[in-house]
């Protein structure tokens, strides 16, 4: 199983959505931005590396909204979402090709990824 956390990022009303690069697993999907946990890590400390390394930016961290368990064809992940406050960014994505803010109840018109999908349920 592999741990990957996962930001519900707000500014105001809208959530930040990134849609993942070609070249990329899940490639044109779109994602809560995150990552893998790394050994020895917390997952607040991973989130906000993961954030700053793909898109530069900078959240504060809030609590644990809940989580998902998605076995894909060939992987499992057990995804964290955390509810952040959007600080500032670049946006200089390394990982992603798009970005959005959107409220919650547009989320379910866009791709998201599998795993994500019943996380929405936990905030709309
Ligand atoms: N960050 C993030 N990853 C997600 C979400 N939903 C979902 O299935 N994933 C999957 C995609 C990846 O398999 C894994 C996250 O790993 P990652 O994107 O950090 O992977 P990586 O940089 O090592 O690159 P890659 O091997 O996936 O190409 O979790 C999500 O909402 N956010």
């Amino acid at each position: 199983m592999i741990n990957v956390v996962c930001g519900i990022i707000y500014k105001g009303d809208r959530i930040f959505i990134a849609r993942r690069k070609a070249g990329k697993s899940m490639a044109g999907k779109w994602e809560f931005p995150g990552g893998k946990v790394e050994r020895g890590e917390s997952e607040e400390m991973a989130l906000k590396r993961e954030l700053l390394e793909e898109l530069g930016m900078l959240v504060t961290v809030k609590n644990k909204l809940g989580s998902n368990v998605h076995a894909y064809k060939d992987f499992k992940i057990n995804l964290v979402a955390y509810k952040c406050d959007f600080v500032n960014a670049s946006f200089k994505l390394t990982d992603h090709d798009r970005f959005e803010w959107v409220t919650p109840k547009e989320l379910l018109n866009y791709d998201l990824t599998a795993a994500d999908i019943p996380l929405v349920e936990l905030f709309v």
